[in-house]
């Protein structure tokens, strides 16, 4: 609905008045932080003139920290003030170029008259005639924007239902204190605005959606109910944009309880952390903490093995097609994740309850003091109800005790002696100073002397035992490779196929001190369910990104992780690209962990990241495609393209990212199914236009022409794409179907497919 000259007029007068104000504000908060900030340096600075410091008399030295802690709390305080005046001087710095979005007229049922309400990342109040001149996106009342198009309408707030009629709805673009873009309108959020934002150049660094959230994606971002919210959507739903737009959402209704670092999300990559970093400083909040599932792994187990990574595992399931044992490593990798050897799992540490626990032999100089079959032997001589974790430390207990006394028999053994011998005169005056500080000595010669021989020896020995000590309280007494290695030597019911060997290869790697990635999981499990769960209590709220590509178990150790947290889980399942999960199509096991009372699922199937046609295309590539809704916005239809030879395929790529880029793209990806043919691709092509190859070690993106392979473009975006080579070889196997799909959607703008012989399958089918 267009708006007109008068009311267009009207709008940039009102948008000139907030942003005097805001610069008004701004020079007055700069005044304030400058005075601050040289009250700080000058406070530091004289911090001691002030305190009269004198430790004369203990009325003297009551003094002294009487005036100290005066001088730190005026410190203290000036710093608060800095800090308070600093974050709000950077709101209003990022108010003042976009004030604000949104505009909604509100009549509530109960009033007379109705209210205009402007929308934007912050609230803006002016004090002096107690209005709003902008209300938070994230306020109840904005929630009417999101939600509904003119008409009746109502929200909540924590004083209950408010109802009334929304008399009008306005979307701004304002940029620089200008209005850019001005209009009406009926529906939810316009299209207009959608249009202009989705049409825009991709960027290295992913954007907020605050001013054109839709409701459906708004109803999961405000929801506080949920004990765990699942949210199933198309490629390019939205669904890390909410998510983001959640966290946001949740720092604000929850500030007083809740901070940055209380959430935090799992990503697929590294990358992709560092793609989504700038979303919420763009809405004034701090970055929630971020993590990948490895990363964690890696944490716990990085010490004890050598740990592969997923990108690795991926690359190998990829490519080592022809290598001996493929099959049967595919068929671990799949049978690993399963719910049924969680059971297994579950079953074989029932049983450790009464028997097969492996010990290691505790040595103390060379020589076994307590072996193995004493510890097992202690071990199941504890009352066999109590957990495993109860036992175990119930055992270390005995253990410290058992030392205590062993180590003072050492205290007269000859080595004691000469090792005090060895002892340098730092460790001589230490005894000496701590004899003289507890009063030790007498006048007695002899006695002191012999006192201190006995002060040395009990430091010689504690010295030596304090390693095993430490050990001890570690649990490291217990053989945990070994107790894994057990559960695959073991015959099993129901194996799956390829099981013996499944159970060589896996034993092969635990001998070298190698732990494959899909056995990392299951290990810490058992690991944890051993020896005790380490738990994060502080964490509230668990985002999982990209979430079909968790097993079973990987949701059942985050539920044990984070007891005090809400999760939010996040995923596509046509976009499961790892073998594990290559079968499964549903969120079965997430949406088990906690019961249906407190779970709430999301579906999200309209897609806003490519154009109507490029979505038209991909969606026939997925089984159920059909219910994927493009956004309607136009572009060019992809493209499909035969090419005689590898030669023949680099000459092409090579024409097409030039007229790409000659129209003005900036952000090109040739996606690449493996690491290896980026390699290849990028050399080809780098030889006429400078590429950048992109691999597991990349930690950012940057923005330009990049070769890419598939299982790292999962979760971003580019304005075109050039999928490298679509054939049926690359492209053949039903496994494959789904990260050609997650290819195909990475694009924005534009798709082009090449293929060398047989076209794929799936491009057949997309046809
Ligand atoms: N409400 C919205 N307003 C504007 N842009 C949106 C909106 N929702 C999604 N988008 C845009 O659509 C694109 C895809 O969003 P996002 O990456 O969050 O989707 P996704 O569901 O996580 O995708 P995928 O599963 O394919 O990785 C982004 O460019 C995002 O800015």
């Amino acid at each position: 609905m267009s708006v007109t000259e008068q009311e267009w007029q009207d709008e940039q007068q009102r948008v000139d008045r907030v942003v005097d104000e805001i610069g008004t504000r701004i020079e007055s908060l700069q005044e304030t932080v400058g005075a601050t900030r040289e009250d700080i340096v000058d406070i530091r600075k004289h911090f001691w003139d002030d305190v009269t410091v004198s430790f004369e008399d203990v009325d003297d030295v009551i003094e002294t920290i009487a005036s100290m802690r005066q001088q730190a709390e005026v410190l203290s305080e000036r710093e608060r003030r800095h800090t308070h005046a600093s974050n709000q001087l950077k709101k209003l710095i990022r108010l003042e170029q976009s004030p604000y979005f949104g505009r909604i007229d509100f009549k509530d049922d109960s009033e007379s008259t109705s209210d205009r309400i402007y929308l934007g990342i912050a609230t803006l109040l002016n004090e002096a005639e107690d209005e709003f001149l902008v209300y938070d996106w994230r306020a109840p009342v904005s929630s009417l924007y999101y939600d509904y198009p003119p008409g009746p309408a109502h929200y909540e707030t924590p004083g209950g239902t408010v109802a009334g009629e929304l008399e009008l709805k306005r979307q701004y673009m304002i940029r620089e204190g200008h209005i850019r873009s001005l209009f009406d309108t009926g529906v939810t959020i316009g299209d207009e605005l959608l249009q202009e934002v989705l049409g825009k150049q991709a960027d290295h660094q992913m954007k907020s959606i605050v001013a054109t959230i839709q409701r459906e994606q708004n109803q999961m971002i405000r929801n506080t109910q949920a004990r765990l919210l699942v949210v199933q959507g198309a490629a390019g739903s939205g669904k890390t944009s909410a998510a983001l737009q959640r966290v946001a959402y949740l720092l604000y209704r929850f500030r007083e309880v809740l901070s940055a670092n209380q959430i935090v999300l799992f990503s697929p990559n590294t990358m992709f952390n560092s793609y989504v970093s700038t979303v919420l400083p763009e809405l004034g909040e701090e970055n929630m903490q971020q993590t990948t599932f490895v990363d964690y792994l890696e944490h716990r187990l990085g010490r004890m093995f050598d740990l592969e990574d997923p990108l690795t595992q991926m690359e190998y399931s990829l490519t080592a097609m022809q290598e001996p044992g493929y099959e049967a490593r595919i068929a671990g990798i799949q049978y690993k994740a399963t719910t049924e050897f969680m059971e297994v799992l579950e079953r074989y540490l029932s049983n450790l309850g009464h028997e097969g626990l492996l010990f290691k032999n505790i040595k103390f100089r060379g020589e076994v003091i307590y072996s193995a079959d004493q510890l097992r032997e202690q071990f199941y001589s504890f009352q066999g109800s109590l957990p495993l974790p109860n036992r175990m430390k119930l055992l270390a207990d005995w253990l410290l005790q058992q030392l205590e006394v062993r180590a003072e028999e050492e205290l007269t053994k000859e080595w004691v002696e000469e090792e005090i011998q060895l002892l340098d005169t730092e460790s001589y005056l230490q005894a000496y100073r701590s004899l003289r500080k507890k009063k030790k000595f007498t006048q007695n010669s002899f006695d002191d002397y012999q006192r201190e021989e006995e002060k040395l020896a009990f430091m010689v020995v504690q010295e030596r035992f304090k390693k095993i000590r430490a050990r001890v309280r570690r649990l490291l007494f217990l053989d945990l490779p070994g107790i894994y290695r057990q559960l695959f030597e073991r015959p099993l019911e129901n194996a799956p196929q390829h099981w013996a060997e499944i159970c060589a290869q896996t034993i092969d790697r635990l001998d070298r001190a190698e732990l494959a990635y899909e056995d990392a999981t299951p290990y810490l499990f058992m690991k944890e369910r051993i020896e005790g769960f380490q738990t994060n209590t502080s964490i509230r709220h668990v985002f999982v990104d990209e979430a079909q590509d968790y097993s079973a178990f990987q949701f059942a150790f985050l539920k044990r992780l984070f007891p005090r947290a809400k999760m939010t889980v996040l995923g596509d399942f046509n976009q499961a690209i790892y073998v594990h999960a290559a079968g499964s199509t549903g969120f079965t096991a997430v949406s088990a962990l906690y019961p249906p009372e407190e779970t709430e699922a999301f579906i999200l199937t309209r897609s806003y990241r490519s154009t109507r046609p490029i979505v038209e295309f991909t969606r026939r590539m997925i089984p159920g495609g059909e219910r994927i809704e493009p956004f309607n916005r136009e572009g060019l239809p992809p493209t499909v393209t035969h090419v005689a030879d590898h030669e023949d395929l680099h000459a092409h790529i090579l024409d097409r990212i030039r007229s790409l880029q000659a129209a003005g793209h900036q952000n090109i990806a040739v996606i690449c199914k493996t690491a290896a043919e980026s390699r290849v691709a990028s050399e080809a092509l780098n030889g006429t236009i400078p590429v950048r190859l992109i691999g597991q070690e990349t930690a950012s993106f940057e923005n330009g022409t990049v070769v890419i392979p598939a299982y790292l473009a999962k979760g971003v975006e580019f304005d075109a794409v050039i999928l490298y080579n679509g054939s049926a070889d690359v492209y053949g196997r039903e496994s494959e179907r789904r990260l050609f799909y997650t290819a195909c959607t990475r694009a924005m703008h534009e798709l082009h497919v090449y293929y060398t012989g047989e076209m794929s399958p799936f491009l057949q089918q997309a046809l």
